[in-house]
């Protein structure tokens, strides 16, 4: 039985499954809070067999730093979603590389050259003409009295922010009449990585792609890829025939391409034009749909709590005026009230629940049991953060519990991981930040907002839908009322 078999392997406990499938058909629609309620009966290291593949769940700080840190490279690599694969050149994105010398290289040029401080000041009046354009959109909404969906254009504004940052163009129509090519297929792209696919509990049947998720996402890789070739294209012709050299995320990808044409080294870690595009996709993939629904989400809670609302229109006024001063990124560390909010959204609402998902890559003892190689192994960071032993009143929005505290996301504070911890963190971190604050300041700082008629702050369904990030069940519709 499952049972004598971890007793046999030390397996942690787990509930027991069914033949074949294990665990499969207990996970429901909402995994992350099934594991949580689970965990509470089989401890903060548990395992579930879903299909043939042992997932081990960690659902407490110090387990996580178990895992994060302390065996930390015996987790470096991750498991890849079969629909993953079926993107070109899938080993030479960021997040699903194994983390050898490749995903190292690669790494420490994001580090190093791109999610700087002082490269994301160079592009931050790209992003800040962006906001502008968001804020005279809501403008016109106001005049015409008409309800905004918050998740919506917020997913489109940071589409657009990241690829600012990243080609210095729009890929979104910045005054949102059409949807636009480049947001269609990056959201079909997320519509079927989000899905249940069978392919990843039976690798066995891999092969037969039995939902077909692999052959209908492949055509979006592929024109993806394709959009992606014409923009490259047309940079490597500018800077052929003017010499131009700008500060954006693909300067440093093509600078680096040539170095190491100069440094004729061709081994599998070096950069061309070809082996870019994974990586210029995994930006968009891991940093709109995540940065726009931790918006949607933060907006929410500030119009189901008026007060903090209100607060943080104060704070705002105070730091920024009343007047027309727009609010810039370089204010935000004078927004202290506004960070926390920040904050306390990712705590409740982390984008990505469950982090990526890790690789054993070999046997490990952690906490008097032992993780398989090959096993699967998820963090709950969810969890953690609504924990009670580490949260006081841990259900209640409540941006002052990040005042005057240390606790931060930049993964050395084990409960609380929106961005996950170690050598695999969120890369994006010092963007998403940047984003995410501006953008909530600037919809709190010009308007005012009223819920549509019949909704009160009370009555505001805050219920949450999985997804390949945490959603919103009912999407968030707002009026602006310019101020
Ligand atoms: C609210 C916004 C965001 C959240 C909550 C978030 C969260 C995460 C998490 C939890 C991971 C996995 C960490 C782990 O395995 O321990 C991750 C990885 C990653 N994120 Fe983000 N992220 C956000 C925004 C961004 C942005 C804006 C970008 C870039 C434009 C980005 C790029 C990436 C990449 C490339 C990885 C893979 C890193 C690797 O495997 O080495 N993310 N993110």
């Amino acid at each position: 039985s499952i049972l004598n078999c971890r007793r046999q392997t030390n397996r942690p406990p787990g509930p027991p499954g069914l033949p074949i499938i294990g665990n499969l058909h207990q996970l429901g629609p909402k995994p992350h809070v099934t594991l949580s309620t689970l965990s509470k009966t089989y401890g903060p290291l548990m395992s579930l067999q879903l299909g043939s593949v042992t997932v081990v769940i960690a659902s407490s700080p110090s387990a996580a730093q178990e895992i994060l840190q302390r065996h930390d490279s015996s987790f470096s690599d991750r498991p890849i979603p079969d629909v993953i694969t079926a993107q070109p050149n899938v080993l030479d994105t960021l997040a699903w590389s194994p983390g050898g010398p490749r995903w190292r290289s690669r790494r420490r040029l994001c580090t190093t050259k791109i999610f700087t401080n002082q490269r994301l000041d160079l592009l931050q009046h790209l992003r800040q003409h962006k906001v502008q354009q968001l804020v005279q959109h809501l403008h016109q909404k106001s005049a015409a009295r008409t309800p905004v969906n918050i998740g919506e254009v917020a997913f489109a504004t940071m589409l657009n922010l990241v690829s600012n940052t990243v080609f210095s163009e729009d890929v979104v129509d910045p005054e949102f009449k059409s949807a636009g090519e480049f947001k269609e297929v990056v959201w079909r792209i997320m519509e079927d990585a989000g899905r249940v696919n069978v392919s990843d509990y039976f690798p066995a049947v891999k092969w037969l792609d039995l939902q077909g998720v692999k052959r209908h996402v492949t055509v979006s890789y592929l024109r993806i890829h394709k959009l992606f070739d014409e923009m490259i294209g047309k940079r490597v012709r500018d800077r052929d025939t003017c010499g131009a050299r700008g500060d954006d995320f693909l300067d440093v990808l093509l600078d680096q391409c040539e170095q190491q044409e100069d440094d004729n080294n061709d081994d599998s870690e070096s950069l061309t034009i070809d082996n870019i595009k994974p990586m210029l996709l995994d930006l968009f993939i891991a940093g709109s749909d995540t940065s726009g629904s931790t918006i949607e989400w933060a907006m929410a809670e500030l119009l189901h709590n008026p007060e903090i609302m209100h607060k943080a229109r104060n704070e705002l006024n105070q730091v920024i005026g009343t007047t027309n001063n727009q609010v810039k990124e370089s204010d935000i560390p004078r927004l202290e009230y506004m960070e926390a909010i920040v904050k306390e959204t990712l705590r409740l609402h982390p984008s990505v629940p469950l982090l990526l998902p890790y690789l054993a890559g070999n046997d490990v003892q952690v906490n008097g049991y032992t993780i398989h190689k090959g096993d699967q192994v998820l963090i709950n960071a969810w969890s953690i953060g609504r924990d009670p032993q580490y949260w006081d009143d841990p259900l209640a929005f409540r941006p002052e519990r990040f005042l005057r505290s240390k606790i931060d996301f930049k993964g050395r504070n084990f409960e609380y991981l929106p961005f996950g911890a170690g050598r695999r963190i969120c890369p994006g971190l010092p963007l998403a930040n940047r984003m995410i604050t501006l953008v909530v300041a600037a919809l709190v700082h010009s308007f005012e907002w009223k819920l549509p008629e019949g909704v009160t702050p009370e009555s505001l369904d805050m219920t949450e839908q999985y997804g390949i990030t945490l959603k919103r069940l009912t999407p968030l519709c707002a009026i602006p009322i310019s101020v």
